[in-house]
């Protein structure tokens, strides 16, 4: 039985080029965003397990003998490491989510169940535990708020079973897992996001396990040599999209015009590729010399991504308003609205940048400054988090 309290956390993710393309084998870049998803696991005395996760307004609670059993159900079939069409179809019936319902709160609670019951079915008993998620990410919004929350939870899951280490001590602020660990970890986020996406990529998990700034083509994960400070304006157009309903619709692009689509993402792949050498030539504070380039680079991908049919007016638009004060946007992460990126030099003043999020908060979009690089998934103790955190974890 776990005895203990545990609160940890994983960040959200910028893809800066290859997102949808990384789907079909191709290169992606992608940075650790310093937005967080926190988890707060609990014991729960009563053999029960307990989810509530205000995000997507979800709070449910199952006995623990209840799905010990729906556990033995299964018995025979691999619960790991792979989400069947038909264990979800089980889940689905059992929670009352109808078939196809792809609501938020729908995804979220199947992929709850769906790692709560293949973890345990691999590594022990279900647990009574009472667990809370909370964001400081968008959710649905291109930032990854998915593969926050499912590393949150692999990472939650397999400590209380025990599968991995506890490794904050006494007195620490916060801890990390070893690399085999993390490994874990990132494998079962990902069967988290196949359960929300469908058919992920894996760069979302990845980044969100080991944080920074990362390389990713099917499954290799290579961490960038040198990332320069960069400047990044993010910018949320509101518009709510579906990263399922938009990696399917590309699929079928590609099945119906495969001798266009298929040249447009080795397009982006070569895009990706050049991005990476110039971020890796650059000082750690560089010079504006090098923007042209990266700049070029975020123009020409995002028409590709209207061509792949990601994009959408609101994207449009906010490429229109930040054009107008000389600086460079693409849509980042599934797009179909969502988020887009816009690059800052290193000489672009204040008065430049409040003007343009003047002027992008008009049209209705809400922006801001980020940092970008932050540390992977992370457990915390208590004393170490602040205020807002420490807030949202102790609603009980
Ligand atoms: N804080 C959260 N709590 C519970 N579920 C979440 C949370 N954040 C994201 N999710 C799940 O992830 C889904 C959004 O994922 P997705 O469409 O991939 O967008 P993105 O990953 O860009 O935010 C939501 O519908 C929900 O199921
Ligand atoms: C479109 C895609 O490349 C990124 C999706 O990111 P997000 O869920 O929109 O944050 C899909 C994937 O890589 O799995
Ligand atoms: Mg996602």
């Amino acid at each position: 039985m776990w005895e203990r309290n545990l609160v940890l956390s994983a960040p959200g993710k910028v893809i800066l080029h290859g997102e949808h393309a990384v789907v079909h084998g191709k290169v992606a870049l992608a940075v650790a965003l310093d937005l967080r998803t926190f988890l707060r696991l609990r014991p729960c005395a009563e053999g029960r397990v307990c989810v509530r996760l205000p995000g997507v307004g979800v709070v449910r609670s199952w006995d623990t003998p209840r799905l010990q059993a729906l556990r033995r159900g299964f018995a025979g079939r691999r619960w790991e490491p792979d989400p069947a069409a038909q264990q979800l179809d089980t889940l689905r019936e059992f929670a009352g989510i109808a078939a196809g319902a792809s609501a938020p709160e729908s995804l979220a609670t199947l992929a709850f169940l769906y790692m709560c019951l293949a973890i345990s079915a691999k590594y022990g008993d279900v647990l009574s535990v009472d667990i809370l998620v909370w964001s400081e990410l968008p959710t649905g919004a291109g930032l990854g708020s998915s593969a926050a929350y499912a590393v949150c939870l692999a990472a939650a899951l397999l400590t209380a079973c025990g599968a991995i280490s506890c490794p904050l001590k006494e007195g620490e602020s916060t801890a990390r897992w070893t690399e085999e660990e993390l490994t874990l970890i990132n494998s079962w986020a990902f069967q988290g996001e196949r359960v929300i996406h469908g058919n992920p990529s894996g760069v979302d998990n990845a980044v969100g396990t080991w944080g920074g700034a990362l390389r990713y083509q099917s499954g290799k994960i290579t961490p960038l040599k040198r990332v320069p400070t960069l400047r990044i304006l993010l910018t949320n157009t509101k518009v709510p999209r579906s990263t399922k309903v938009l990696v399917a619709g590309v699929k079928e692009k590609i099945l119906k015009f495969p001798a266009i689509m298929n040249p447009v993402l080795d397009s982006i792949d070569a895009i990706s590729q050049e991005c990476q050498s110039v971020l890796e030539a650059m000082p750690a504070n560089p010079s504006p010399e090098y923007y042209p380039v990266l700049e070029e680079l975020f123009d020409i991908n995002q028409h590709h991504l209207n061509v792949i049919g990601v994009g959408h007016p609101s994207l449009d638009r906010l490429c229109r308003v930040t054009a107008s004060h000389g600086l460079h946007s693409k849509l980042t992460g599934a797009g179909g609205g969502g988020c887009g990126i816009t690059l800052l030099r290193p000489d672009t003043s204040p008065l430049a940048v409040e003007a343009a999020k003047r002027d992008l908060c008009a049209c209705g979009f809400e922006c801001w400054e980020t940092n970008i690089g932050a540390p992977g998934v992370t457990l915390h103790s208590f004393s170490s988090l602040n205020a807002e955190v420490l807030h949202a974890l102790s609603e009980s």
